[in-house]
């Protein structure tokens, strides 16, 4: 039931509603990776069984492929679909300028890579997400096992150099063992009290050897929707504005079906 969800869980789910009714048949769509981008799915799923809708989802990880197959989606290799129309997936954190850490879920090296093959990137969040400037969330740096620590220690000699403060970097961990992602690669936060220019960062740290990606997309991201828990969403498009609407009021027939009342 819609009102048993916390108000966050409310406010992922009217966004990644709102972003469903973006998919049009015949599209090609990657799907996100982590809770929000789960709501996407299920709806796509429900759309796809309720309203016939035909599409091929590229997904950014092992958990979205299994849901997305489970919700009877077709489900492609990004390489088999070439290109994408459209991928939604949620965040960490957004900027005014819709730049974005990602990777609190460990995808982000295939998120990247499935976004930045797409036409356009549309980003559901709470609203909670929104930030004056990122670097609140810990930065998630994929790095292969190989010499991980040897690569730590690069990465923390070179944020010495960078206009960045208090700096912790730290293995991220499954229970005793290092968290390893889809890619069998390891993943290291960093902690930073400010992040200062982070277009630089990204691309320092994306010359250390042993890092595969970082999780601040830039200048990938070219909407970014927007939950409220009381069912507001705003989709918010850098040229044309914001569109504001309510999923939960009257005409909110976009919920799911076993969710509407
Ligand atoms: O980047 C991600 C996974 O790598 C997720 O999109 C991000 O962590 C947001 O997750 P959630 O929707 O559960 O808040």
């Amino acid at each position: 039931m819609i009102k048993d969800l916390s108000p966050i869980d409310k406010a992922k789910y009217v966004a990644a509603c709102r972003a469903a009714d973006l998919v049009q048949s015949g599209m090609r769509v990657g799907l996100g990776t982590g809770s929000t981008a789960a709501w996407l799915v299920r709806r796509l799923g429900e759309r796809v069984r309720d309203e016939g809708l035909s599409i091929k989802g590229v997904p950014t990880s092992t958990a979205t492929a299994q849901l997305a197959r489970e919700e009877g989606i077709e489900v492609i290799s990004l390489d088999q679909a070439g290109w994408l129309d459209l991928t939604i997936d949620g965040a960490d954190e957004f900027d005014g300028e819709f730049n974005l850490i990602k990777g609190g879920g460990a995808a982000l090296l295939q998120e990247k890579i499935v976004a930045t093959a797409s036409d356009q990137m549309v980003v559901i969040a709470d609203a909670g997400k929104e930030v004056e400037t990122l670097g609140a969330f810990p930065l998630p740096v994929e790095v292969i096992p190989f010499g991980w620590q040897t690569t730590r220690t690069l990465i923390e000699e070179a944020l010495d150099t960078m206009d960045v403060l208090g700096t912790s970097v730290t293995l991220r961990m499954n229970g005793e063992a290092p968290k390893v992602t889809d890619e069998g690669n390891h993943i290291l936060d960093l902690h930073l009290k400010r992040i200062g220019n982070a277009r630089q960062l990204a691309l320092v740290m994306n010359q250390i050897p042993g890092v595969v990606e970082n999780g601040l997309f830039i200048d990938i991201c070219d909407k970014v929707i927007v939950g409220h828990g009381d069912g507001r969403v705003e989709l918010r498009d850098l040229n044309e504005g914001t569109v504001l609407t309510n999923m939960l009021g009257e005409g909110g027939d976009n919920l799911f079906s076993d969710l509407a009342d």
